[in-house]
């Protein structure tokens, strides 16, 4: 929104519907203005104009990325520290909320809060070296109460119900844990992605024209993280949901029967409890939380009260229509924003990384006492012990752990070998290479120094001869009057020339020698600095367009999917069409519905080049031929190909038809009207005591 226009109105044709200020200090407020002559059917017809008080609203012009930053990236944050967070999108059907937490199909700049989030988290993990951080992803899926898995790769060749189901289990503390719920591990941010669109994938297989996954279940996307101090035995856990409410629709106005009714009436009832669930906290006093009573609530128990910082974002498809179902939508997430948590660090000790850290301990204090008692050695050190502590110190230069140590004990043999082993090793071009076994490394610098042995050989042969030539000079083996006589004597010795001509050259060419060697060091480093600069101005760009690049393909992956779905669709409409008007297409047999095979290789997602995609085939077997050989259409004599492409061209021709022949294109969502508000629940963090 331009800075000039922070109030903004919007108009239905004649009357203005709401207004947006999000210039107020408390926040920001949205009025809706119903007009007198609307009011009728409305929620409550006795008012006309319904005000509610959020953080921040975003109009349909906001950037996914403003909403990143304003929304997910303070979450991110909070649960980098340690906390657990929550965002959840809750509004009606089709006003943006999967556009929100995944983001759209079609653009790189459209991804949403689940994959911006995750790129954000990685990168912080890269720039935090004091720290060790391992990642889980899980992503759960719950329809009609039942919770599934997600990341299931049987979601391929079976139905939703007969994948096992996801079952809560509480310990005797009270916490939950989902049983078939997988916890994959994801080390980088390309693997979390391709998780990601894994269960995307497999939520969109899983849709039925009578069941639309997207907007009758529930997702939740979560991000487990641990966290340690290298070295440290205390870990902290915190965990990151993300989570994408079924629409929010009121089945009074849905009007609807049959499975839809069902599945609105648990959506109803789950959003009900989770209302429940919210009033009940923002309650001051009040005991009971009646979490147990949904699925939903139970999953999200550590992530609505308690230990969470919980962000709601409400969207809404702000027109006139949608009028009484945003106001409900406005109602719910002002409640929301009356929860007020105590957030606590999840801070807890790993028993085996503090059994290792005792035993790090015990074998310190046993190499203090040895050094003290002075229990020494002096024999030689055996090839078997050269080659262990080769691998020790290999182990160490290799081990990324900035902490980690060098345990020798208090031999001092082995303890100068070691250093020995060190110092050969930072010769080596300067720098350890930790790719490299200690002893290759060796080996290596040992080749290098060949070079620079001989160097050293011709150095000292040369101080040699001025050593000799000066010793020759000046003669000091010989007596003092022998000296005199051998003075007298060289001093008209017709070779006296040459050797000082020569002892002048050697020292010329001596400096001349380490002058070169010198300026090739110094090119040398010159260069390793250039090359420092260029790899690090390039790899940044470099792994930001990898990205993009494996973002795009997996977004162009599930594109493949849905035409592929959305023909199934109109194909079985069309045939089923034509089995009404022509009486020559008398069944359809669909011989294959598998979608995918091959998924999950090597944890790499199913997007890797080996995966194949299997067509459904849709057959027409035609029972006479006596149209086909009378139409005008070039066939091939084989009955059941001539009779796929008369139902192709009687399928498009009715399309044509309906399109009136033209490339109309009739749009129906109404999300340009839409509308995204921010608001969480106030939390104040302190640390566990
Ligand atoms: N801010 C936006 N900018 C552009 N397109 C949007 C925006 N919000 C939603 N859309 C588009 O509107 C359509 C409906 O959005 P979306 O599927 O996110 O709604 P939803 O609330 O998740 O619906 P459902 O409850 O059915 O899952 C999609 O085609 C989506 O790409």
């Amino acid at each position: 929104m331009p800075e000039h226009m922070s109030r903004v109105q919007l108009f239905t044709l004649t009357q203005p519907v709401y207004s947006v200020d999000n210039d107020e200090k408390t926040g920001a407020s949205l009025e809706f203005l119903v007009p007198k002559d609307l009011a009728d059917g409305f929620v409550n017809n006795k008012r006309e104009c319904y005000k509610f008080r959020f953080l921040k609203l975003f109009d349909q012009a906001a950037k996914q990325e403003e909403i990143f930053e304003n929304i997910a990236k303070p979450v991110a944050d909070s649960v980098l520290a340690g906390y657990n967070g929550t965002i959840f999108a809750y509004g009606q059907t089709g006003s943006g909320k999967t556009f929100t937490i995944t983001g759209g199909a079609e653009r790189y700049s459209d991804r949403g809060i689940i994959p911006r989030t995750l790129s954000y988290l990685y990168e912080c993990f890269t720039q935090d070296s004091s720290m060790v951080y391992t990642t889980h992803v899980s992503y759960l899926e719950i329809y009609n109460e039942i919770g599934y898995d997600l990341l299931d790769s049987r979601h391929e060749g079976s139905r939703l119900e007969d994948l096992p189901k996801v079952v809560i289990m509480e310990d005797p503390d009270q916490n939950i844990h989902l049983r078939n719920l997988s916890l994959q591990q994801s080390a980088n941010e390309e693997e979390a992605l391709n998780l990601l669109f894994l269960g995307d994938t497999n939520r969109m297989i899983a849709e039925t024209p009578m069941n639309q996954a997207s907007t009758r279940s529930h997702c939740i996307f979560t991000v487990h993280l641990c966290r340690r101090e290298p070295g440290s035995a205390t870990l902290r856990r915190s965990k990151l949901h993300l989570v994408d409410l079924a629409g929010s629709d009121r089945v009074s106005k849905t009007g609807l029967n049959g499975q839809l009714l069902t599945e609105a009436k648990y959506i109803n009832l789950s959003l009900h409890y989770l209302e429940q669930v919210i009033i009940a906290l923002s309650e001051k006093n009040r005991s009971h939380i009646p979490y147990r009573n949904s699925m939903l609530t139970s999953v999200l128990r550590d992530s609505l009260g308690g230990n969470c910082m919980t962000t709601m974002i409400a969207t809404m498809a702000v027109d006139k229509r949608n009028l009484d179902e945003s106001i409900s939508t406005c109602r719910f997430a002002q409640r929301v924003s009356l929860i007020k948590n105590e957030a606590i660090l999840n801070e807890e000790l790993d028993p085996a990384l503090l059994i290792a850290r005792l035993k790090r301990e015990v074998q310190s204090l046993k190499e203090d006492l040895a050094m003290v008692t002075g229990e020494q050695r002096d024999d030689q050190l055996t090839v078997e012990e050269i080659q262990m502590l080769e691998e020790l110190v290999k182990a160490f230069l290799n081990d990324s752990d900035p902490d980690v140590t060098l345990s020798l004990g208090p031999d001092m043999r082995k303890i100068q070998f070691c250093f020995s082993l060190l110092k050969v090793i930072y010769l080596h071009d300067g720098q350890a290479s930790p790719a490299a076994t200690v002893r290759e490394a060796v080996i290596q610098d040992s080749n290098h120094s060949a070079v620079e042995m001989t160097r050293l050989k011709e150095m000292m042969a040369q101080r040699d001869n001025e050593i000799r030539l000066d010793l020759f000079l000046s003669g000091p083996q010989l007596s003092m009057g022998k000296q005199e006589a051998f003075k007298t004597f060289i001093r008209d010795h017709e070779d006296l020339l040459t050797i000082e001509d020569n002892k002048k050259q050697l020292k010329q060419r001596s400096a001349e020698a380490r002058g070169i060697w010198e300026k090739q060091n110094e090119a040398k480093n010159r260069i390793s600095k250039l090359s420092q600069q260029i790899y690090k101005s390039t790899i940044d760009r470099l792994k930001a367009l990898a990205t993009e690049i494996e973002h795009l393909q997996l977004l162009s992956e599930r594109a493949k999917v849905k035409i592929q779905k959305d023909f199934q669709k109109w194909w079985s409409q069309e045939a089923s069409s034509a089995q009404v008007t022509d009486l020559h297409f008398l069944y359809l047999s669909i011989t294959n519905q598998t979608f995918y095979s091959g998924c999950v290789q090597n944890g790499k997602g199913m997007y890797a080049d080996t995966v194949k995609l299997h067509y459904t085939h849709v057959h027409f077997r035609a029972l006479s031929t006596t149209k086909l050989s009378n139409s005008s259409i070039p066939l091939t004599g084989d009955q059941q190909a001539d009779a796929d492409i008369l139902a192709f061209i009687r399928a498009r021709e009715n399309l044509l038809n309906r399109t009136g022949n033209t490339h109309t294109h009739t749009h129906t969502h109404t999300h340009t009207l839409g509308m995204r508000m921010h608001t969480h629940a106030h939390t104040r963090t302190r640390r566990k005591k």
